[in-house]
């Protein structure tokens, strides 16, 4: 088990990453303040690992009370988020019940909102079954639901106590999900760490044969490039928005095309090449770079060209995020590979062109 450390002050908090975690209740257990757990989870995850948590706690004298949702990004909304709400009011959970998700983002990003809000805030454990998950939404305190009108736009910025990030979890991982994740993979290595991006160049085959060696490697890069952001950064007032890389484009992929049509990650994916191509416009990005942009994603299994939304509705749709500022939309945008930015300062016609281009 290899373990990392996001540095937050008093929320700060480790993220252990290994074979066989779920196993392990003495990685829980010091993070309780009482022996009772409330694990939310859905109906996919459920037969596949609740058990496998729940009973080593159990057996370490800890109440267990299982709370299973239905599965999916459709269901990352308010009425889900009150299903979490009533199992923890039915069964009399205090402040020092702890919260622990165990699923996908989806299901991270819920409980976690539900934790920060259930009491005004009651302790929370991520423990992460899904390669997005691991790599990304179990670390950095984002928690929050959908809104039809826009992607993650209810929530609050609240830390967990400990990460598990147990990698045997993604030998049930369906194939399409696995690449959603790498396409989070791929993110930080166009941001901000281009030996990273060369390594996942080489390494690419690896990782989509579920190599163990090579998968803790790009868990572990992941986690160790969020952490250094989140903690230089954590409540995206400058840094943190870099990890937004191809999410203005993407999340109006994902709220147009309907939740859960196009996967997050390959939502991010397909807006991660129209960010490459404004860069390119802008003359940041070489042709060079555009071709080993494509030929990861493509090895990756991932979308390169975005759907057909026409202009006026990406604008429109795009208008809505979170980095808006005075009605501006600001975008994350690459000099060369491994080096990004924050910028309003582009010209607004070849933004145009470049969603002209979508597919
Ligand atoms: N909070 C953040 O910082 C952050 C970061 C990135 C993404 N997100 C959010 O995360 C969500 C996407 O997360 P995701 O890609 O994990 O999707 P997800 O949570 O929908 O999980 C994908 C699918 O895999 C299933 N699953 C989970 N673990 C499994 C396993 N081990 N074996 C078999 N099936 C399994 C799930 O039930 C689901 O059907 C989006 O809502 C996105 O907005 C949040
Ligand atoms: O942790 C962050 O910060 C991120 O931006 C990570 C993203 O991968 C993630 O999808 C996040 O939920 C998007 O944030 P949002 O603020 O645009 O909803
Ligand atoms: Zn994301």
């Amino acid at each position: 088990m290899q373990t990392l450390h996001v540095d937050l002050g008093e929320r700060s908090y480790p993220i252990h990453i290994g074979r066989g975690l779920l196993n392990q209740p003495e990685l829980i257990l010091p993070h309780l303040k009482r022996k009772q757990v409330a694990i939310v989870t859905n109906t996919t995850v459920a037969p596949l690992y609740l058990e496998k948590l729940a009973q080593p706690l159990r057996d370490a004298g800890v109440k267990v009370i299982p709370i299973i949702l239905p599965d999916g990004e459709a269901y990352k909304n308010s009425a889900t988020l009150n299903l979490i709400y009533d199992a923890l009011l039915e069964n009399r959970c205090e402040r020092s019940t702890t919260v622990i998700a165990l699923g996908g983002g989806v299901i991270g990003d819920l409980t976690g909102y539900a934790a920060a809000t259930y009491l005004r805030g009651v302790p929370f454990i991520q423990v992460p079954t899904t390669l997005l998950s691991q790599v990304d939404s179990s670390v950095g305190g984002k928690t929050g639901i959908n809104h039809p009108l826009g992607k993650n736009m209810i929530g609050a910025f609240y830390q967990p106590q400990v990460v598990l990030a147990d990698i045997d979890t993604l030998s049930t991982l369906p194939e399409r999900e696995l690449s959603a994740g790498l396409a989070e993979v791929i993110k930080y290595g166009l941001i901000r760490d281009e030996p990273f991006f060369a390594w996942q160049e080489s390494n690419m085959q690896k990782l989509l044969a579920l190599d163990t060696e090579a998968m803790s490697y790009a868990i572990y890069r992941s986690c160790e490039n969020k952490a250094e952001v989140v903690a230089a950064d954590e409540r995206e007032s400058g840094e943190r928005a870099l990890l937004n890389l191809g999410h203005t484009f993407g999340h109006a992929i994902e709220n147009a095309m309907g939740y859960g049509v196009w996967l997050h990650g390959e939502a991010v994916a397909a807006g991660t090449m129209l960010a490459a191509d404004l860069s390119r416009r802008l003359g940041w990005l070489s042709d060079d770079d555009i071709k080993r942009i494509v030929a990861i994603f493509t090895e990756a299994r991932l979308p390169v060209h975005a759907p057909a939304l026409g202009v006026e509705r990406y604008l429109d749709l795009m208008g809505l995020d979170k980095k808006v500022v005075d009605g501006q939309i600001r975008l994350v945008l690459q000099q060369g590979i491994g080096k990004s930015l924050v910028s309003s300062e582009y010209d607004a016609q070849l933004l145009r062109e470049t969603l002209a281009i979508a597919a």
